[in-house]
């Protein structure tokens, strides 16, 4: 499982980089805007001047409206700003077609301009919550878009996680979906410590973190720790080793 945390700007992305050996991919938001909310051209470029070449950088395009020119032309700037990972919250989206019509969209922006580039999907956990598409929608919305990465996330930020919305067994049906169409699965939400040995064993490719690693786990007022992240990723470590123990060899 790769491990995915969201600096809000350039002096959270600078303790990130010290924290380099433990994260796997650092992505650009500006959670004042949202919970994918899209930070400046500028931050991203600065972030990925800030981080290891060899960390590749996420950046949302936001919580984004069903509209899919704007939201190609905002993936557009992401990718061109050094971003490797372009994610879209598909806030304003009701449906699955309005989904897919923003997707494909995002798509043709992006890998016309860096084919190599990743393009995740992301829907919310508690869409119940805001009226949008259903979870888990989300591979297939992905899948027929052409995108590379299926993704939930939590649109409010009030201390519910995951699992509250979602629970282990439909999350796992979510990764299940997104593999059988070849697609990553990545799931965030107020992950907590607590989380990683249910998100290990169904599978997930990507976990994203904010709160979990800032001071006092608070994701607004708390900054990012170095060793919080370091604490977060031994964790993780932990439950890889417990789970390849558990599951059997196949050949
Ligand atoms: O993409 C990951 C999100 O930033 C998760 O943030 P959170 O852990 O504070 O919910």
């Amino acid at each position: 499982m790769l491990l995915l945390i969201s600096p809000d700007g350039v002096e959270e992305a600078l303790d990130c980089a010290k924290a380099a050996e433990h994260l796997d991919i650092v992505d650009v938001k500006k959670p004042d805007e949202g919970s994918l909310g899209a930070n400046f051209p500028w931050v991203i470029r600065e972030i990925r001047d800030a981080v290891p070449a060899d960390k590749p950088v996420s950046a949302t395009v936001g919580d984004v409206p069903y509209k899919p020119g704007t939201v190609a032309q905002a993936a557009l700037g992401a990718v061109v700003s050094g971003a490797t990972y372009i994610k879209v919250g598909l806030y304003g989206c009701t449906t699955p077609e309005q989904g897919i019509e923003v997707m494909r969209a995002v798509v043709r922006a992006v890998k016309d301009h860096r084919p190599e580039a990743l393009v995740v999907a992301s829907g919310y956990a508690d869409a119940h919550r805001i009226g949008c598409v259903n979870p888990l929608a989300l591979p297939d919305i992905a899948a027929r878009a052409g995108a590379d990465a299926a993704m939930l996330d939590t649109a409010i930020k009030d201390g519910t996680r995951l699992f509250d919305h979602v629970p282990p067994d439909s999350c796992a049906e979510f990764v299940r979906r997104a593999h059988a169409s070849g697609l990553l699965a990545a799931l965030a939400g107020s992950v907590k410590r607590d989380d990683l040995g249910p998100l290990t064993r169904i599978g997930t490719d990507i976990v994203g973190v904010r709160g979990a690693v800032c001071s006092g786990g608070d994701r607004n007022a708390g900054r990012i720790q170095p060793h919080l992240v370091a604490a977060f990723r031994a964790e993780m470590d932990r439950q890889a080793r417990e789970h390849a123990v558990g599951t059997p060899a196949v050949n």
